[in-house]
This record gives C-alpha cells, sequence and structure tokens, in this order.
C-alpha cells in the first residue's frame, strides 16, 4: 500500500510552544502556529530551521555513508550569521513546515542572504540541487525537503497580488500572503496531475520524455485541465501520449511532488483492452513509449535510482526513486500481478 502519511508520535514534551504527543495534538498545535503569530513566533525562537540557498537544500553525507538536510536550532542559526555579519532579521523569513519528532516546530530557511560556500563549509555540508537531493534522500526525508522548498518558493514568486500589482506580506508561520492594506488572502497552490499505470491486465506502459535522464521510464502523467475529473484527465493523456483507449480507472493514492514548480499527484491504474494495446506514441510529447512484463518490471525496480555510471554498455533502464509515486504504482502493481500468479 502507498504510504504517504507518516505519524510521528515519539517523545513529544508539553509547553505552549511545544505540541503534546498524538496525531491530533500535533495537528491542532500546527493550526494554532498558523493562526496565532505571536504563538508562532515564541515557536520559533525554540525551534529548528531546515536549510536552503537558492532554494537548494543543504545536504550532510553521515557516517553509514546516507544523506539528511542540515536543520540547525534557532540560536545555531543566530550564531551562523553573527559570524557572516547578516543580519539576524532574515530569520523572520522562516516558513513553518512541520513538527519535528521531538516536538518541536520544524521551519525552513533560504539563506540566499549570505555566501553558500561559508554555510557549507561551518555545516560541514553542501548545498545541492533538488533533483538531486531527491536521489540522495532517504523516503522518509525527501517529502519534507519538497515541501519545504515548494513553500520557499510560493513565497520567493508571490510578492505582489496578481489582482491590483500591490505588495504582499505573509503572515508570520507563511501559510498565507495577504494584499497589502486589503483583505485579499493568497494562500500556497499546487497543480492537479494525474500520473496513471497502464495496464492491459498482464503488461503496463511506461513512457520516456526526452529530457528524462538517459534510460528513466515512468508511468505517463498529465496536468488536468480545468474543469476535468481525475478520470476524464486520465482518458484524455492516455490517448494524447499512447493512443489507447482508457477503460476503468482506480484510484491508488497522491503525492505532492515539486517539480515544476509544485505538482499534487494523483496517481492511478487505468485498464484498456488486452485486445487494443497498439500504441501510437505523441513523438513531440514523448521520446519512447513501452509495455513491460511482470519480469521486467521487477527487475528495473532493483536498479538503484539513477543507476551507477560505468560500464560503457547499453543504457540500463531504470525507474523513478522509491518515494516518487511512478515507482509505488509500479510496485504495487507487481505485487497484485504476483499475488494473481500465486492463488
Ligand atoms: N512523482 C512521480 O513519480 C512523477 C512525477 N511526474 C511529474 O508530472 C508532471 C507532469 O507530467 P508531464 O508529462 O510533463 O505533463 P503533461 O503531459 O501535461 O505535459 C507537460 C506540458 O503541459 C503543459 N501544462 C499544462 N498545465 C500546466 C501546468 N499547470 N504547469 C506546467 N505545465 C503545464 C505545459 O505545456 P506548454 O508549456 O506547452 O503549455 C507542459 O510542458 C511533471 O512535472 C513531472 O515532474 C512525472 C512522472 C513521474
Ligand atoms: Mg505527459
Amino acid at each position: 500500500m502507498l504510504n504517504r502519511l507518516r505519524v510521528l508520535v515519539s517523545g513529544l514534551s508539553h509547553s505552549s510552544t511545544r505540541c503534546c504527543s498524538g496525531y491530533v495534538s500535533r495537528m491542532r498545535f500546527l493550526n494554532r502556529l498558523k493562526e496565532d503569530d505571536d504563538a508562532c513566533a515564541e515557536a520559533l525562537s525554540d525551534s529548528h530551521l531546515m536549510l536552503f540557498h537558492s532554494l537548494q537544500p543543504l545536504l550532510k553525507q553521515n557516517q553509514d555513508r546516507s544523506f539528511s538536510s542540515v536543520s540547525l536550532h534557532h540560536k545555531d542559526v543566530e550564531s551562523l550569521l553573527q559570524s557572516l555579519g547578516a543580519d539576524l532579521s532574515i530569520i523572520r523569513e522562516s516558513v513553518l513546515i512541520g513538527c519535528s519528532d521531538t516536538g518541536g516546530a520544524l521551519f525552513c530557511l533560504d539563506l540566499a542572504a549570505v555566501e553558500a560556500a561559508a554555510v557549507e563549509e561551518q555545516n560541514g555540508a553542501k548545498f545541492v540541487d533538488l533533483r538531486k537531493s531527491f536521489f540522495l534522500l532517504s523516503d522518509s526525508a525527501a517529502p519534507l525537503v519538497a515541501k519545504a522548498q515548494a513553500l520557499l518558493r510560493w513565497h520567493q514568486t508571490h510578492r505582489f497580488c496578481s489582482l491590483s500589482g500591490k505588495p504582499t506580506e505573509r503572515n508570520r508561520s507563511g501559510s498565507h500572503r495577504v494584499t497589502a492594506g486589503s483583505k485579499v488572502i493568497h494562500y500556497p497552490q499546487m497543480s492537479p496531475v494525474v500520473i496513471a499505470l497502464v495496464h492491459d491486465g498482464s503488461r503496463c506502459l511506461l513512457a520516456r520524455q526526452a529530457s528524462f535522464p538517459p534510460g528513466l521510464y515512468s508511468a505517463l502523467a498529465g496536468f488536468c485541465d480545468m474543469g476535468e475529473s481525475v478520470e476524464e484527465t486520465v482518458r484524455r493523456e492516455v490517448a494524447e501520449e499512447a493512443g489507447l483507449e482508457v477503460l476503468s480507472v482506480t484510484y491508488s493514492g497522491s503525492q505532492h511532488w515539486p517539480f515544476p514548480s509544485s505538482s499534487f499527484m494523483i496517481g492511478c491504474f487505468a485498464a484498456v483492452s488486452p485486445a487494443h494495446t497498439e500504441l501510437s506514441v505523441d513523438h513531440s510529447e514523448l521520446e519512447d513509449a513501452r509495455w513491460f512484463d511482470l519480469r521486467q518490471i521487477q527487475t528495473g525496480l532493483r536498479v538503484p535510482a539513477p543507476p551507477r555510471r560505468g560500464g560503457g554498455g547499453p543504457a540500463v533502464t531504470w525507474f523513478p526513486p522509491r518515494h516518487a509515486i511512478g515507482h509505488q504504482l509500479m510496485q504495487e502493481w507487481a505485487e497484485q500481478q504476483q499475488t494473481r500468479h500465486v492463488t
């Protein structure tokens, strides 16, 4: 099953600016910080801040060679900025992203105003492009980094009201912006995108765009047009891109995806008739599309994403990283096929 909600309940402490244990308490705590600027400011002063530079997360390599994002306590961020002679008021640009597993609020901050190399040196870490970060971070770490980057990006690109052109001002948590001198509120937005694993009963359809790295194949995806249902988007995208008619659509799960700016991925299975599987690929959208059987999918799921370089042989076929919904749909389909073969 797709796992998109991770509930952290361990070791949470009780105080006015920290949440107590339990999912309900944590959500209410975060909601209060979104609504109450004073409570949010107080929480920020005793919080950890995930660091970015020009929308690139700061990553450090651990002793076991895995990577994690760097979050510093508020007072350590102050010391860092002081040591670099930077204005401490930039901490006010921090955006609330959640609750840590020790019960404090967690924020993110873009340090674009200071020199990246100096921050990297002081933390023994590197600012890494978000796409590359996605291949380095664990399944549980990547979604929070993606959420943080998406919120920072939204604030950077929504400094003015699209209605009046006037500047907008953020609330303390960064959950919304308000047009100066008015009551017009702007909330962060995501674009709905369907991602459909098309199958004919025994094979599934994967495709690659010319812009993908060599060898990468994924399920068909497409942005929802205004007024469309999920089912309509799946049917249209599969018809447009692969020339196939979808008979039925089954919802599987969803995921926030930070590319190209902020997408809400709606994962589905799309069944086509085994009697009508001839492809007519739209090469203006896709470089290639192919049917894969169970064995090919299982082999591809075992290839690390991205595959190790070298060898000089033909490009190996590989799939999006484990935390990408495209990967999870393939995993789920392979498990269903296996169960069918066993029973
Ligand atoms: N998480 C995962 O596992 C996967 C995620 N994805 C994501 O799905 C997204 C959509 O897939 P893709 O096949 O590219 O989509 P589409 O097939 O819809 O093609 C993309 C084109 O749609 C147009 N478009 C329509 N609405 C929007 C919008 N709101 N924002 C941007 N472009 C829009 C643009 O064309 P024009 O500029 O000509 O108007 C764009 O080039 C990708 O950004 C990709 O990152 C894809 C596969 C796997
Ligand atoms: Mg597409």
